[in-house]
């Protein structure tokens, strides 16, 4: 259901920033050593089902839980709002939109103050919360950090069937547009919007949602991306590794994509760009440009246009996922009718990337 025009809806709440995700694992014990062991989170806490883990620049109780659950799925995509007041305000706006909304006390969620939990009008449980405990920050714990250090959460990435609908929901909660992905006929295949100063806090990719796509984590530097690939290749892991490391066209960041032991994906992301100022000029791809996704032209595997987890409803039911009925960028990008260009000039000849499967 998409919500009625922005203008009859009460005021937003003041989102901040994206703040954690919350991910049902089959095996808490084998994902523990994809999350602590090779990437490197901090546990803050554990429980018998749970682990409440941070990056190294977080003072906030935790960014991602992993919980064991029967089905790999996302649980929750978490938002933290500026005040306390901001509860109110999301409580009544969810309720405007007329979606399933709960107010839930200090604690429901380990670290997390008093919160309100909701089904957007996307499918998506999403959580807003001001209050969490604030626990050490490790910034200059460089003995602890190690060559492939994360720093913090970066962004979520979710697939969503009707994309210019996701993008005036989100605009309606502040959200602005950084990039986007289209085609000259006007389909729009996936945009980046953000609160906090960078390209994104989330991403919406036009396919059957909801589902979702991605976490990231950011780095600071490249080489810690790159460490992460060789630690993957030391420990005969390198399975893990789906997409990259390679270099964005959108967000001009250096990224690599790792499939968790459930198929999860987390991104591991660094170097992209302040989008701090209020006039900041919206970047749009065409979608057969063959640098958009990958700026040095490496094909997107299928598996990253095909493949994404599994949401819960705020009762812990599997969302049922509905059909994007636009065009699908896989289809027009590759295989057998789809093709993209590097140089503009070779639009004519339809040139077709002949590398890309
Ligand atoms: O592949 S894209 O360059 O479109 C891209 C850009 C930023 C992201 O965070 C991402 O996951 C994917
Ligand atoms: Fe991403």
């Amino acid at each position: 259901s998409i919500p009625p025009a922005a203008a009859q809806l009460p005021t937003p709440p003041d989102v901040i920033r994206c703040a954690y995700a919350e991910l049902v694992v089959t095996d808490l014990q084998r994902s523990r050593w994809f999350y602590t062991e090779l990437l490197g989170l901090v546990v803050t806490a554990e429980t018998e089902d749970a682990l409440y883990l941070r990056a190294f620049e977080e003072y906030l109780h935790h960014s991602l839980v992993i919980r064991r659950g029967p089905v790999a799925a996302c649980a929750k995509l978490a938002y933290r709002v500026r005040t306390p007041r901001d509860l109110d305000l999301a409580e009544e706006y969810y309720r405007a939109l007329e979606v399933p909304v709960r107010r839930v006390p200090a604690g429901t969620t380990k670290g997390i103050g008093e919160a309100v939990q909701v089904e957007d009008p996307l499918g998506f449980p999403v959580e807003f919360f001001h209050d969490a405990e604030h626990v050490e920050r490790f910034t200059q714990r460089y003995d602890l950090h190690g060559a492939g250090a994360i720093s913090r959460l970066d962004h979520f990435n979710v697939v969503t069937p009707d994309v210019p609908a996701a993008r005036r929901y989100y605009e309606g909660l502040g959200f602005k547009v950084s990039e986007d992905i289209a085609d000259s006929e006007g389909t729009v295949y996936a945009a980046w919007m953000y609160r906090k100063p960078t390209v994104h806090d989330v991403a919406l990719t036009g396919g059957d949602g909801p589902r979702m796509h991605h976490i990231a984590f950011a780095t600071h530097e490249r080489s810690q991306i790159l460490h992460l690939c060789d630690h993957l290749g030391a420990v005969r892991r390198s399975d893990h590794i789906e997409r990259g490391p390679g270099r964005h066209g959108v967000s001009n960041a250096f990224y690599l994509y790792l499939l968790d032991p459930d198929g999860h994906r987390i991104e591991i992301y660094t170097h992209d760009y302040y989008t701090g100022d209020p006039d900041n000029p919206v970047i749009t791809w065409d979608v057969h440009d063959n640098q958009r996704r990958d700026w040095w032209g490496n094909p997107v595997v299928p598996s990253w246009y095909a493949n994404a987890s599994t949401v819960l409803d705020l009762d812990g039911d599997p969302r049922p996922v509905v059909e994007r009925r636009d065009a699908r960028e896989a289809e027009v990008t590759i295989g057998a009718d789809g093709f993209s260009y590097t140089r503009r000039d070779e639009v004519e000849q339809g040139f077709k990337v002949g590398h890309q499967v």
